[in-house]
Order: structure tokens, then C-alpha cells, then sequence
């Protein structure tokens, strides 16, 4: 015996074939055999055959009590078998159903999944087109803001050219920067575009800079730049020709990516059909433009014209900027709304997909429930049929009741009592076949209920399946919209793209005409430019020669100069020694007293700081002038002769020299110093021994000069020292020199010191010996030398007289030399003292008696000669007919410089004075012998006279001087 699993029922087609066994032939089985072949039973059992059989043997001849009974066992296994069968039938329809629900579910699924597939797709293809139509239109807008940013560029630059002032490095913010920083906003291909572009304006600052350098001078335009420009404009063709080829590989790559997507496909070719479209109409127009251009070169216009365009085209550039700021703006929003749109079908989509997969979700979860409890059910099934198969099994057994039969009809109580268990288990059998049915009819009210509940399930599946279909729809409905919405997106593109390319066509336009108006203006500043550079470079070689002969010029005039100069010089020179000497003759005829000035150089006394510095200047043209500054006022003084601190006592006494060979003439000749205390008036007068002054050189120079002129002359020299000393007169060659001294007025004129000592010297060491005399004498009447030496005035004495050999003529000359102070009571500090105030008051007195006698000689009846004894002894060499000098000295510091202002002022008043011409004290050989017997007798009776002292012995002798 074998039983049918549940897989074998459930693998059963459509329409359903008994299986039958293929080893036992029976071309035509009966109902039966059919029913136990549908229930699983093996036909070569005995019991059916048997039943079979004994119904055929009850129709032959039996009781008709139990062939009733086995037709009604048989009729109701038939039934029970009809019904399973139908049951079978219907499980199985149940189960094509299920299957068939099941394979439309997954047909359901594998169609949702790929609609879902299909619409991420196309939602990425969506999204590429969208993308690339942003990259092209952020190209577009690239492209565009580089036009515009290099026009702008040219015009600022042709602005600042035309206006003349220099193209500065920084530009206003632009809208081209501002569609920059859209632009920067876009995705990695706008960067990479950004990128580009920087580049791009790298290359364009380096050839700006390059254009900068070469328009050096503002306001003028060149060939160079028309080129550049020419230059730049090809340069904006290959990069818009860049942009393009850029743009046609990310169409490509686009297109290979999304390859089989019609729509897309055919909005991208669209697209680029668009693109290439513009290309070539950019294309043509730059074609068009280059044509212009070069006819351009033939037409001419004025540059206020250019101006006036340039104006224009700035303007139409802001509009032109403008409208793409709105343009750009139009297309910001419009792409923000697509978005927007995109996400909102995204979203829906996302949701109905949601929707859907959870619809399918809880129908396979119901159909997995169904499932199951088919499957119990089944199990149920399959356990009443074990249970009919065991009662069928129990059946076969049956044969054993048709023994008994056959037995009871030979042995009938054994047939009664087999009968009546045959009886009880035939009604035992029909209890159980009874309880089979009422199984069977619950199965069949639950195979019913089942139904029913399929039926649901069908009609759910139904719904479900309208419900896809009506999803379906929508989202047909929806992939319509949104395709309506792309084609009316791309048609809003479409429109701006060709707006855009009208506007570019339009900058163009513009741009072209703009070039047009300023071409003829730039190539006259070209041909200008052309020969301002010729005469650029013509301009050093001419500079060079220039140059060269202007150096050449000037060195000749320089020679010329420079001889011109020399020969000035010399004649300054000539016209300076002969002004001199004019002045000199000059000053001989007027009796001027002369006026030198020494400056004496800065010593240690001076100190240091401010008040030791130098206010002294001298010019060096002019040996005559000197200036002072005192209390920030400079004056110049202009003197006989200017000696600065350079100068050597040689140098000075070079100049007193003509003086003292005067006195050898027979002039009466007076050398004073004048100057304030400290101003080097001893130095100058006497000097130290190792370098003299004018007094030893005085008489050095009156011995060389007797020498000379020893063979015609003979001379005798006496020397007479004395002391002006608080108004006393003191002879310091005599033996008493504390014994005061006279004036007196000589009866024959003249004036002459009675008792004076006079030595006559024969030689410059007897000179030494006598100014040794008198520095003792000197020094015997005062015990305070310094004190002394400041306030007292010494006088030399030399009176030099020569005889004619030959005709005993005399000439008598006398040399006065003396130094002279000048300082102030208040700046001598002997205020305190009475002694020493008197002292100073009268050094005053004869100074400013000596200032006043220094005044014309119309004035000079006036003058207090008696006021001193120093101003009364020289009133003859001041007043007379002699030769003075005054040697001024002055200190060179600043805190001397009030001193030295009073006595370079006194000086310069000095030196106009006019005392008349000096006479010769000659004396013809009648008067001097006269003259002699005179004295020989006066010698006696009248005064003393001292005979020179044998040489090398100098004595103090008494006698009166030689008075003329
Ligand atoms: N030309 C000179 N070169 C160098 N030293 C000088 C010169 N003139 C003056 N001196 C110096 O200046 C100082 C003052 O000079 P000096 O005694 O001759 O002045 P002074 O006018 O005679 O003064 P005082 O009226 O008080 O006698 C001295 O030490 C002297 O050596």
C-alpha cells in the first residue's frame, strides 16, 4: 500500500490525471478502480475486486439483506470517494489559485520593482539633464562673464587711456564677479570651469600687464595693443571653441552614461543640436567680426568721437550687464522652482513606493498565512484519509465475512452469528463512515469557508491588483507630468538659452561696432605711436650726439672760461695792486693814517664752549675786508690790509716795511697797535725773541737799510724808550727811570722830552741790549708786571738821521713805535680799586682822545691833544705831516666779539682820517751846519744831548731828543 504525499497532489496540473499503474493493463478501469486509483489504493487488491465481484455475484443469486448492505457500504465508499475526490479537485484549484496569485504577486513585484527601477532611473537621468543643462548654462554664463569681464577690462582700460590718467590694478566690483560668485555655487564641473576661467584670467592679467608695459605713456593706443586685442579676441574664440569641445565631451560621456534612455536622450541631443547651434552661430559672427575688423582699417574718426562711444558703449555694456543680472536671476529662480519640482516627485514617488511595498509586504505576509493554514488543513485531510485508508484496510479485510457467509450457508447459526457481528460491524463501519461524512462535511464547509475566504483573497488580490494598476496609472499620470515638466523646463531653457545667445549675438553686435568706431582712432594712435617710436629710437643716438657736442661746447667754453678767468684774475690782480698802490699814493698825498687789522688765532685763554667759537671771517679775494658777527649781526669792515690768524709776524712786518725805509728817507713815521687787552698787540709789536715783531725787525731792517746806502749816506740811529704809565712819562733807558718826564713844546716846533735817554746803536745786538735796558727798567718801577703791562703805554723811539756825502744834506726821521690798549672800565674788573679805576679812565681818555684825533682835519682844530700825555707827545705824528699806521688787533672769539665790533668800528673811522701829506725833514748842508753850531753851542747852555755810547756798551746818557 502507498500513499500520495502532498507535494505530488500539489505538483498535479491544471486538469486533473489519475495516476495509474503502468504494470497493470486496463484499458478502461471502472468507477472503482478510478476512485481508489484518485485515493491512492492499489487496485490489485482484493477488496474492491471482491466487492466488485460480490455485487456481481448478488445479482446472480444470494440474500438479499446482505447484498443490500454491501451495495450500500459500496455506494456510500463511492460517494465518500466522489467527495474526496471533489475535495482533492478542489484543494487542487485552490492551490493553482494560490500559485497562480502567488506567481501574479511576484509578477507584480518584479513589475513594481521595475517601474522602481525604471523611475530611478529616470529620475537619475532627470537629474543628469538637469545637471548638464545647469553646466551648460553656467558654461554659457562663464563664457559670457569672460567676454564681459574682458570687454569691461578693454573699455576701463580705453577709458583710463582716453582720460589720460594710469590704469589702476584695482576694478570696481562687477556683475561679471557677481555671476562669478553664482557660478561658484555650481557643482564640480563649474569649478573645474572656475578653474578654467582663473586661468584664463591669469593669462588675461599677464597680457594686460604685458599691454600696460607696453602703453608707457597714457592716453595713447598702439598697434601693439590693436593686436593684443586681436590677440584676446582669438584668444576668447579658442576658449569659447574649449568651452565648447568641454562641453560636447561631457554631452558625450552624458549620453554614454544614460544610453538607452530615449527621452533624455533626445532632450540632450537637443541640447547639444542647441549648443551647436550657437557655436556656429558665435562662430559666424566672429567670422562676420573678423571681416569688420578688416575693413575697419580704412575708415577714420575723431577721438572726442571714440570718447562719445566708448561713453556709449559703457553704457550699453551696464544694460547688457543688466539684463544678464536679470537673466541670470530669471534663471536661478526658474531652476530653483525645477527643483523644487524634482524633489516633490521624488518624494511622491519615494512615498507611493513606500506604499506599495508595504501593500506587498502585508500580502505576501496574508498569503504566507494562508499558506499555512492550508497547509494544516491539508495535514487534517491527509489524516482522515489515513484514517479512511486504515477503515478501507479494515474493508480488505472483508473477504473473511463472504467465507463466513459461504460457511453459514452450510453451517447456518455459525452464518446467523457471523451475520449479526458482520451486521454490527457494518454498522460500526457505517458509524464510522457516517462520522467520515460529518468529517468530511465539516471539510467541506471549511474547504467552503476556505473558499469563501479565497474568494476574499482573490478580490483583495484583485483590489490589490487594481490598486497597482491604478498606481500604475498615477504614476503614468505623474511620469507624464513630469515629463510635460522637463519638455516645458527645457522649452524655459531652450528659451533662455536662446535669449542668452540673442544677448550674446547682441554683445557682439555691439562689441563689434564698438571695435569698428575705435579702430580708425587706434590705428592713427598706432601711425603716431609707429613714429613717436622711431623718434624713440632715433632719440638716443641724436641725445648722444647732442650730448656730445653740448659737452664739447662746454668744455670749450669752460677753456674759455678758465683763460677768461685767469686773465680776470690777473687783472684783478694787476687792478688790486695797482688800487693798491694808487691807494697808497693816495694815501701818501692825503696823510691817511694806515689801517691794518690782525687777527689773532684762538688760544687756551679763550676757553671753550660757545663763547670760544670763531665770529671772525675774512674774504679771500679781498685782503682788505673783514667781517664780525656780534649778537647775530654780521658787519664787514674794510681796512688797508687784513691779516688773519694764519699770518706770521714776517708776513705782517712785509707790509710795515715800506713805513720804516720811510723813516730812513727822513719821514716822520708812527706805528701804533690798538686793540683791547689779550688782542696780541705785544705780539705783534714786540713778539716773543724767537719770533720778533715789528719793533726788533723795524730796527734790524733801518741797520740793512743804512748799510745800503752807506756809500752816499751816513747815519746815525738813536733809540728813546719810554713809558706812559697813569699819566706819568718815564724815560726806561735812564738811570732813574721812577723820575718823571716832561713834554714841552720846542720853540722852534716841535716837541721834545728834555732829559730824555737817547742810545745811539750801531748794530741789531745793541737794539737787544737797549730793549733788555728798558724791560729792566720797566720792570724796577713796577712790582706787579701784568697789571702793569695793561695799563701803561711804552714808546720806541728811533730817530734816524742821515748825512749826503757828497752834499752834506741831512734828513731826519723818527720812528715811533707803541702799543696800545682799548679795554673798557667795566671789563678791566678793577672797578673796586681807585687806584686802578683811575688807571683805566685814563687809558680811555687818551684812547677816545686819539679816536677824536682821528677825525678830519677840518675838525682837527678841535681836537683835546692835551687831554693825555700820549695823545699830546704824538699829536705831531697823528696831526702832522707824517706816516701813521695803526695796527688793529682783535680777538677772534665770541665772547670778544662786543670788543672787537668797537675796535674794528674805531678803525674804520681811523683810516678816513685825513692828516695831509708827509713832508721829508730834510735839511740842506748851510742849515745843518747851522744846525750844528747851534747845537754845539746850546750843547752848554740850553740842554743835554747824549752822544751815542761806544758799541756793545750801551749807557744811559741824558739829553734832550731830537726834536724836529
Ligand atoms: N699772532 C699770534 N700768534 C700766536 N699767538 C698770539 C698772536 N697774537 C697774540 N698771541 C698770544 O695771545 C696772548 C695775548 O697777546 P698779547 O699779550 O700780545 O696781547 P696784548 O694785547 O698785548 O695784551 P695786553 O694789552 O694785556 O698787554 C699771548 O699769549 C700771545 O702769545
Amino acid at each position: 500500500m502507498s500513499r500520495r504525499s502532498p507535494r505530488n497532489v500539489f505538483n498535479t496540473p491544471k486538469t486533473y490525471q489519475p495516476s495509474r499503474s503502468s504494470s497493470r493493463p486496463s484499458p478502461t478501469p471502472s468507477r472503482t478502480e478510478v476512485l481508489l486509483e484518485e485515493l491512492g489504493i492499489e487496485t490489485d487488491d482484493l477488496g474492491i475486486q471482491q466487492l466488485e465481484s460480490s455485487s456481481g455475484s448478488e445479482g446472480e443469486g444470494s440474500e438479499d439483506g446482505d447484498h443490500l448492505q454491501a451495495e450500500g457500504l459500496s455506494s456510500d465508499a463511492k460517494v465518500l470517494h466522489r467527495e474526496l475526490s471533489q475535495v482533492k479537485i478542489e484543494r487542487d484549484e485552490l492551490l493553482l489559485r494560490v500559485k497562480t496569485l502567488r506567481e501574479k504577486s511576484d509578477h507584480y513585484q518584479q513589475l513594481a520593482n521595475k517601474e522602481k527601477t525604471s523611475k530611478s532611473q529616470q529620475i537619475k537621468i532627470l537629474r543628469k539633464t538637469h545637471e548638464n543643462q545647469l553646466s551648460a548654462k553656467s558654461q554659457l554664463m562663464q563664457n559670457l562673464h569672460d567676454i564681459i569681464e574682458e570687454q569691461e577690462g578693454k573699455i576701463f582700460e580705453l577709458e583710463a587711456q582716453l582720460q589720460g590718467t594710469p590704469i589702476p590694478e584695482t576694478r570696481p566690483s562687477t556683475l561679471s564677479e557677481r555671476v562669478r560668485s553664482l557660478s561658484d555655487s555650481l557643482d564640480k564641473l563649474q569649478a573645474q570651469m572656475a578653474l578654467m576661467k582663473e586661468k584664463q584670467m591669469v593669462e588675461g592679467t599677464s597680457s594686460k600687464q604685458e599691454q600696460n608695459k607696453e602703453n608707457t605713456t597714457p592716453g595713447t593706443i598702439n598697434n601693439s595693443q590693436m593686436a593684443s586685442y586681436l590677440t584676446e579676441i582669438n584668444h576668447l574664440k579658442k576658449k569659447l571653441e574649449d568651452s565648447n569641445k568641454t562641453n560636447q565631451k561631457l554631452q558625450e560621456e552624458q549620453l554614454h552614461k544614460i544610453k538607452g534612455l530615449t527621452d533624455n536622450e533626445k532632450e540632450v541631443e537637443y541640447l547639444k543640436e542647441e549648443m551647436e547651434k550657437m557655436r556656429k552661430e558665435k562662430e559666424e559672427t566672429e567670422e562676420k567680426y573678423q571681416e569688420k575688423l578688416k575693413n575697419i582699417t580704412e575708415e577714420g574718426k575723431s577721438k572726442k568721437k571714440q570718447e562719445a562711444e566708448s561713453f556709449a558703449l559703457k553704457e550699453r555694456m551696464k544694460k547688457m550687464k543688466k539684463q544678464l543680472e536679470e537673466a541670470s536671476k530669471q534663471h536661478q529662480t526658474e531652476l530653483k522652482t525645477l527643483e523644487e519640482e524634482k524633489r516633490e516627485l521624488e518624494e511622491r514617488l519615494k512615498d507611493e513606493m513606500k506604499t506599495a511595498g508595504e501593500e506587498k509586504q502585508r500580502l505576501e505576509k496574508e498569503f504566507v498565512k494562508e499558506k499555512l493554514k492550508m497547509e494544516e488543513r491539508l495535514k487534517e485531510q491527509d489524516s482522515l484519509l489515513t484514517k479512511v485508508e486504515s477503515e478501507f484496510e479494515k474493508l480488505k479485510a472483508s473477504p473473511k465475512v463472504v467465507e463466513v457467509e459461504v460457511e453459514v450457508e452450510v453451517e447456518s447459526e455459525d452464518l446467523k452469528a457471523a451475520l449479526t457481528r458482520s451486521t454490527g460491524q457494518c454498522e460500526e463501519l457505517k458509524a464510522q463512515i457516517l462520522k467520515l461524512k460529518q468529517l468530511c462535511e465539516a471539510g467541506v464547509t471549511d474547504l467552503q469557508a476556505k473558499e469563501v475566504e479565497n474568494m476574499e483573497l482573490s478580490k483583495q488580490i484583485s483590489d490589490q491588483e487594481n490598486e497597482l494598476e491604478s498606481l500604475k496609472a498615477e504614476v503614468e499620470q505623474e511620469i507624464i507630468a513630469m515629463k510635460k515638466d522637463k519638455e516645458n523646463a527645457l522649452n524655459n531653457l531652450k528659451k533662455d538659452m536662446r535669449r542668452q545667445s540673442d544677448i550674446i549675438s547682441h554683445k557682439y553686435e555691439a562689441l563689434r561696432t564698438c571695435f569698428t568706431r575705435l579702430r580708425p582712432g587706434l590705428l592713427m594712435i598706432g601711425e603716431e605711436y609707429k613714429q613717436l617710436r622711431a623718434l624713440c629710437k632715433q632719440f638716443p643716438a641724436m641725445l648722444n650726439k647732442a650730448i656730445e657736442e653740448t659737452k664739447k661746447e662746454i668744455q670749450q667754453a669752460l677753456e674759455s672760461l678758465e683763460d677768461r678767468n685767469l686773465e680776470l684774475e690777473q687783472r684783478y690782480h694787476k687792478e688790486l695792486a695797482r688800487r693798491k698802490k694808487y691807494h697808497n699814493e693816495l694815501v701818501d698825498l692825503k696823510g691817511n693814517i694806515r689801517v691794518f687789522c690782525r687777527v689773532r688765532p684762538i688760544i687756551k685763554e679763550d676757553g671753550s664752549g660757545i663763547m670760544a667759537k670763531n665770529v671772525v671771517n675774512f674774504d679771500l679775494d679781498d685782503d682788505g675786508l673783514i667781517s664780525l658777527v656780534n649778537k647775530t649781526r654780521r658787519t664787514t669792515y674794510e681796512m688797508d690790509k687784513v691779516f688773519t690768524a694764519e699770518a706770521t709776524q714776517q708776513e705782517v712786518f712785509a707790509e710795515v716795511e715800506p713805513l720804516v725805509v720811510s723813516s730812513v728817507d727822513g719821514y716822520n713815521v708812527c706805528i701804533f697797535a690798538y686793540g683791547q687787552t689779550g688782542s696780541g698787540k705785544t705780539f705783534s709789536m714786540e713778539g716773543p725773541p724767537s719770533n720778533p715783531g715789528i719793533n726788533q725787525r723795524a730796527l734790524q731792517l733801518l741797520f740793512t737799510e743804512v748799510e745800503q746806502r752807506s756809500s752816499e749816506w751816513e747815519y746815525s740811529i738813536k733809540v728813546g724808550v719810554m713809558e706812559i704809565y697813569n699819566e706819568n712819562l718815564r724815560d726806561l733807558l735812564g738811570d732813574n727811570p721812577i723820575a718823571k718826564l716832561d713834554v714841552k713844546l720846542n720853540p722852534e716846533g716841535g716837541l721834545h722830552v728834555p732829559g730824555l735817554t737817547e742810545i745811539e746803536v750801531e748794530s741789531a745786538s745793541d737794539i737787544n741790549e737797549v730793549f733788555q735796558i728798558g724791560r729792566k727798567n720797566r720792570s724796577t718801577a713796577s712790582t706787579d708786571m701784568n697789571e702793569r703791562s695793561s695799563r701803561s703805554h711804552a714808546l720806541l723811539c728811533v730817530t734816524v738821521t742821515g748825512t749826503n756825502l757828497r752834499t752834506r744834506t741831512k734828513t731826519i726821521g723818527l720812528l715811533i713805535c707803541r702799543p696800545a690798549g682799548s679795554e673798557r672800565v667795566g671789563k678791566s674788573g678793577s672797578n673796586t680799586d681807585a687806584d686802578r679805576m683811575k688807571e683805566a679812565q685814563n687809558i680811555n681818555k687818551s684812547l677816545s682822545a686819539l679816536v677824536m684825533s682821528s677825525r678830519p682835519k677840518r675838525e682837527a682844530s678841535h681836537i683835546p691833544y692835551r687831554n693825555s700825555k700820549l695823545t699830546y707827545l704824538l699829536q705831531e705824528s697823528l696831526g702832522g705831516d707824517s706816516k701813521t699806521l695803526m695796527l688793529v688787533q682783535v680777538s677772534p672769539v665770541a665772547k670778544n666779539s662786543g670788543e672787537s665790533q668797537c675796535t674794528l668800528s674805531f678803525a674804520q673811522r681811523v683810516r678816513s682820517v685825513e692828516l695831509g701829506s708827509a713832508k721829508k725833514k730834510v735839511e740842506t748842508a748851510e742849515i745843518a751846519a747851522l744846525r750844528e753850531r747851534l747845537s754845539q753851542y746850546e750843547n752848554g747852555a740850553v740842554g743835554q744831548y747824549s752822544s751815542p755810547k761806544p758799541k756793545g756798551t750801551p749807557s744811559s746818557r741824558k739829553g734832550t731828543p731830537k726834536a724836529r
